[in-house]
């Protein structure tokens, strides 16, 4: 096999709660953690020109050894002495630092895709062990599904599957480091937490109004104060007929979940009326069917 396409798919946070910080910084996570159909079309081929080569179709993203892809690649072609030349294509669509875990699921693509092309036999577990050195959420880029993540987020437990709904997704025109919006949640005095258990009791019950209800995000009380788009923009999901909305992961995307395509739409229109969002999209939860849970 000399090419391999793959979709790199990004994630929502349903919930993120944090529950310590340790020495180095990282922090003790628990977090409700969904795939939605937004995705990066990733490409990986055998090339004649030595090395590794990063194309892609957004000029701003490092397209050398700062890319993330980079760094998977060349950790697999490190250990296992791959000595082909290797084009990375990464064709953009997931919104770019925007905690939609749009890097981390693509360094998750050429892990899985370089196992495949160059018959490594690695396991996902082995994948995940390998990936966690490239960023806390690419272990769960590689299960993907609807998971609960603890430690730094990369102790997965495989859920049942999110209920069907409609995801909207709201970017807007900015964009947030995830290392300081961290360090601005340690400043935090009189932190309320989310009920990360009622979403649990929610996703074991099938109940999509149940898992909505339980939904929370820490990170909002460092993000929302400081940026009323993100108030907004809420406010425009819910008036649209939002079972709930949030912000995902450090931010600053905020998403709706709607039973009804049409509520979705709705609430499209009215953020687009006030333009409040440089990206948006209506989408789908991408359901892993996983057995004897
Ligand atoms: C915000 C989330 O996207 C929620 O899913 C993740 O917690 C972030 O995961 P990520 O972007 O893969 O994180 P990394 O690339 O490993 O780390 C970026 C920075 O985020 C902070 N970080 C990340 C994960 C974690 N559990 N604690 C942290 O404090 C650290 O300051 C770190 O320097
Ligand atoms: N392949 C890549 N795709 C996107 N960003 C990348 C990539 N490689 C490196 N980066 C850099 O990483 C930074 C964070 O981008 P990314 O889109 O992964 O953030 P994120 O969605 O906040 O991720 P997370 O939810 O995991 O925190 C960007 O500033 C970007 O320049």
């Amino acid at each position: 096999m000399d090419k391999i396409e793959l979709k790199a798919l990004g994630k929502i946070n349903l919930g993120l709660d944090i529950l310590g910080r340790r020495d180095n910084g990282y922090h003790d996570v628990r977090m409700v953690m969904q795939t939605v159909f937004l995705y990066d079309r990733v490409i990986l081929e055998k090339s004649r020109k030595p090395g590794i080569e990063i194309v892609t179709n957004l000029n701003y993203l490092p397209a050398n050894e700062n890319n993330i892809a980079y760094k998977a690649a060349k950790l697999l072609a490190d250990e296992f002495r791959i000595r082909d030349g290797i084009r990375i294509t990464l064709e953009k669509h997931i919104p770019v630092a925007a905690g939609m875990a749009g890097g981390s699921s693509n360094a998750a693509a050429v892990l899985h895709g370089m196992n495949r092309m160059y018959g490594l036999g690695l396991s996902e577990e082995g994948l995940k062990e390998r990936g966690v050195k490239l960023g806390a959420d690419v272990p769960y880029c590689i299960m993907r599904g609807t998971v609960l993540a603890e430690g730094i987020g990369e102790i997965l437990t495989p859920l049942a599957p999110m209920p069907k709904c409609y995801i909207l997704i709201a970017k807007p025109a900015l964009s947030a480091s995830t290392r300081i919006v961290y360090e601005k949640f340690d400043r935090l005095e009189d932190i309320r937490h989310p009920d990360i258990d009622g979403i649990l009791a929610g996703i074991k019950s099938g109940n999509l109004r149940q898992t909505a209800a339980g939904m929370g995000n820490v990170l909002e009380q460092v993000m929302l104060p400081e940026y009323p788009v993100l108030q907004r923009i809420k406010e425009a999901m819910l008036k649209g007929g939002a079972l709930n909305a949030m912000m995902t992961g450090s931010g600053p995307t905020m998403f709706g979940i709607f039973e009804k395509r049409s509520q979705a739409k709705t609430a499209m229109a009215l953020i687009k009326k006030q333009n409040l969002a440089k990206q948006i999209y209506v989408t789908n939860v991408h359901r892993v069917l996983r057995r004897n849970l």
